[in-house]
């Protein structure tokens, strides 16, 4: 086989700046009211065309094989969606901590459909990469969509928000929140009155940041709960989507740095600036 030529691509990770729960689908998906900031802790994506239709993950992670990852999944439905008879080899560089909260699996799918829909010559407008990149995750959108975000419906529902620069602290506990449970037991409390839908706080467009999804996590995960503790050492820290992940916003570098080094002997903490917008562009 002829030698590959590899592009690269950068796939950022997202904090949900505010998230507020408002109501739930028919499907059981729950509405959101939330605030999506792109930073610049990035995956990054190795992609060569191939002209026999296999697409082949090179370093699948020991525990996603490789037809369940999200860069093969996403490669599969944009050849399908498009009848490309292309194929494509993938080497995922991962830095984005997995079940974080972070949304780096969504963010490695959207950044293959961007770059493969260049690559194999697809041609589908953003707004058509957003409503297959769907049918892989919530989260998936707000990527193609790439400008800073705030997000209704289920994420899919996105108007463009202009973000001050600021940089963030972001601190991994040491546990692995699945996304699907968490709101099961959102879900749940609606129930018994331990929690309720946010629509009047959504609808009053109330700027004070809260994750719905905060109490849940911190209650079923005390190492979540120790990590809002200490960082609230320096400020108002908020989890990011359904967890694990902490993050602390900081009006500067040098204060991030500061939070950083402080943290930094204690657990697994990250400082990444927040980008004006998702650094592929699709060309548009
Ligand atoms: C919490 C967020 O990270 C906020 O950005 C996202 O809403 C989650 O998006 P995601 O990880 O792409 O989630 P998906 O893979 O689509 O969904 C996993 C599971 O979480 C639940 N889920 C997810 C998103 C949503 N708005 N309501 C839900 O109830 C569903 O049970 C779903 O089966
Ligand atoms: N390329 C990928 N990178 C990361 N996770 C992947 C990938 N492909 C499949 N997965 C699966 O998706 C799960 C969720 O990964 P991800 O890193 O997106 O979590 P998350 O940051 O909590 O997501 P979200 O914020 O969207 O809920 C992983 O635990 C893994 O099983």
């Amino acid at each position: 086989m002829q030698a590959q030529t590899f592009h690269t691509f950068p796939a950022p990770a997202k904090l949900n700046l505010t998230l507020l729960i408002t109501g739930k689908r028919s499907d059981g998906y729950h509405l959101l009211d939330t605030d999506f900031r792109f930073i610049d802790l990035c995956d990054s994506i190795d992609i060569a065309v191939r002209d026999d239709g296999v697409i082949e993950l090179l370093n699948p992670m020991p525990d996603v094989p490789a037809d369940s990852d999200l860069t093969v999944r996403a490669a599969r439905l944009l050849q399908h969606a498009t009848g490309s008879p292309l194929g494509a080899t993938l080497r995922v560089h991962k830095r984005i901590p997995m079940g974080g909260g972070l949304g780096g699996g969504s963010s490695d799918a959207a950044t293959v459909l961007l770059a493969l829909n260049r690559l194999w010559g697809c041609g589908l407008s953003r707004e058509a990469l957003m409503q297959l990149g769907v049918q892989l995750g919530a989260d998936v959108p707000v990527f193609i969509f790439g400008k800073n975000a705030r997000a209704t419906g289920i994420g899919e529902q996105l108007t463009e928000l202009a973000l001050a620069d600021a940089w963030y602290v972001v601190c991994k506990p040491p546990v692995h929140v699945a996304t699907g449970p968490v709101f099961q037991e959102f879900s749940q409390r609606l129930l018994t009155g331990r929690a309720s839908f946010s629509i009047m706080r959504s609808l009053s467009g109330a700027t004070q940041k809260q994750n719905d999804l905060q109490p849940v996590v911190a209650e079923i995960y005390p190492a979540v709960k120790q990590v809002l503790n200490r960082l609230s050492e320096y400020g108002s820290p908020l989890m990011t989507g359904s967890g694990a992940c902490v993050f602390l916003e900081l009006a500067n570098e040098d204060q991030a740095n500061k939070v950083f080094h402080s943290l930094s002997g204690e657990m697994t903490v990250y400082v990444a600036k927040g980008l004006k917008a998702h650094p592929v562009s699709d060309g548009e």
